[in-house]
């Protein structure tokens, strides 16, 4: 009998399917597939790529209440956020169409003469795609979108929290008239082993990860052996800061978005507040006043926040929070939590938080707010960098200008100023440091997929 696994819902603890437990040779049989498949796929010409792609885009929008219920029932994010990312993910597709048919090259003339350089973009070959739980959607399409419209083959782990929503992503693409072998998902448990089996597998040439900053370091050690090519999105630890003439307002609404967009759990997240000393007050009232507002529970209850993915995550949350208050942090606002079973941790504003506290450097992964104020920006700045992350970072400030200039002393991947969202399929998504290698979104995003090559003619001048 085939091995299975129970994908949980986590606002109610209920079992919402059983899964194939995919070992390392349902991984090798992947292998097969997408290396049998390759040929053709990287042969097929752009246009025909981009229509499948096209398809795919359309067929997600027909099908976004029932995707969005699914990613709710196994992520248990709120409807509103699973409708958001099934929208934000069939843009991947979208963009990605539109990116296939544009490979784009160069003809370029040797500063010696005597020869001229012509600039080719070819498909990596087979890539293994490893995505997380807390986008199960976009991460999905985010990597299989610019891997098929570069001509690549590619396998697919979801994290096993989350696997549904891939599995539905990979039957859109079927119905979209993608050839069989060009996608494989591979659900499991053993992810160690699987995606081990497909670093020590030479026909993988490309490894693209979204997750955790120690997991990446794992896989690029690993990928080092046989020096495969590799994408990496990792951790966040996003400050937001808001300068003494912001816009009160704009910076309340954007800090609800930067910090409770899927529960805080995204390396996007904010993760520690800079809020100027002159206006740390009113902006800690007028945005604990919306916190607390938040109700916590379940998708289908029409809650604004769900719960975090498993209890592990819940006690980490708790953890943190007791630490830094611990430490001299206090709770200035908070949201109710449901009588529920579920992982759920309470919306919750943090003041008096000391420079030094944990809950500053780690990533919360949670809707959990710290808050600390600022008054010299050089010393802002210094405390702001010094963390091994760098992914996304938010400026509030009514001065473009210096809005500008701030945005461009972070040392962060993706700066949103005046605003709460950074994601934007059409932007090259990516950290700097320790966040991560590599871009996705853009016209980055494709030329991960793709190797650069020449041919040197020899030209007689
Ligand atoms: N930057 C980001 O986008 C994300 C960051 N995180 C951060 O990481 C923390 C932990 O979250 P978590 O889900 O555990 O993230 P992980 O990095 O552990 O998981 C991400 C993906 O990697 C897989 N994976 C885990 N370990 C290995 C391994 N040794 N070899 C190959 N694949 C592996 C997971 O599969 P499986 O789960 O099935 O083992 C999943 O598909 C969060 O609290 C958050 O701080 C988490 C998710 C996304
Ligand atoms: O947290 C992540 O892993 C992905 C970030 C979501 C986004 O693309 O905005």
């Amino acid at each position: 009998m085939t091995a299975t696994f129970t994908v949980t819902d986590p606002a109610t603890l209920e079992a919402v399917a059983e899964v194939a437990d995919q070992g390392i040779a349902e991984a090798r049989q992947a292998v097969d597939a997408a290396t049998a498949a390759f040929p053709a796929w990287s042969r097929t010409a752009p246009r025909k790529r981009s229509e499948i792609l096209h398809r795919a885009f359309q067929l997600m929008l027909r099908d976004r209440d029932e995707l969005a219920r699914l990613i709710s029932r196994e992520n248990g994010k709120s409807l509103t956020d699973a409708a958001g990312e099934v929208t934000y993910a069939a843009e991947f597709f979208r963009w990605f169409a539109e990116e296939a048919v544009r490979p784009g090259g160069e003809y370029g003339e040797s500063p010696a003469g005597g020869a001229r350089t012509l600039v080719t973009h070819h498909p990596v070959g087979v890539a293994a795609l490893v995505t997380p739980w807390n986008f199960p959607a976009a991460m999905a399409t985010r990597k299989i979108a610019p891997a098929l419209a570069a001509g690549c083959t590619a396998i697919l782990k979801p994290a096993a929290e989350t696997p549904l929503t891939a599995l539905a992503v990979a039957r859109l693409l079927t119905e979209a008239g993608l050839p069989d072998g060009v996608v494989t998902v591979v659900t499991t448990t053993d992810s160690s082993g699987v995606v081990g089996a497909w670093l020590n597998d030479e026909r993988v040439r490309k490894i693209s990860f979204t997750g955790s900053t120690a997991v990446g370091r794992v896989l690029l050690r690993h990928a080092a052996d046989r020096v495969v090519n590799s994408s990496m999105e990792l951790g966040g630890n996003a400050p937001f800061i808001v300068t003494e003439d912001a816009d009160l307002d704009a910076a309340v609404a954007g800090a609800m978005i930067a910090k409770f967009r899927n529960g805080g759990q995204a390396c996007t997240a904010a993760n520690r507040f800079y809020v100027h000393a002159a206006v740390a007050d009113e902006f800690v009232a007028r945005f604990g006043a919306r916190v607390e507002k938040l109700t916590v529970g379940a998708a289908g209850d029409g809650s604004d926040i769900g719960p975090l993915i498993s209890v592990a995550a819940l006690n980490r949350v708790r953890r943190t929070v007791d630490e830094a208050v611990a430490a001299g942090a206090r709770v200035s606002h908070q949201a109710a939590l449901p009588a529920a079973p579920g992982h759920f941790y309470p919306p919750t504003v943090l003041v008096d938080v000391p420079a030094d506290a944990a809950i500053l450097r780690d990533e919360i992964f949670g809707p959990v707010a710290p808050i600390t104020t600022w008054t010299d920006e050089s010393a802002l700045l210094e405390q702001v960098n010094d963390t091994e992350y760098g992914l996304a970072a938010y400026v509030f400030a009514g001065d473009l200008a210096r809005a500008l200039r701030l945005g461009e002393s972070i040392e962060a991947g993706m700066v949103g100023i005046n605003r709460g969202l950074v994601s934007d399929p059409s932007a090259p998504f990516g950290g700097v440091k320790q966040s991560g290698l590599g871009r996705e979104g853009a016209r980055d995003g494709l030329r991960e997929f793709q190797e650069t090559r020449y041919l040197s003619v020899d030209w007689p001048v």
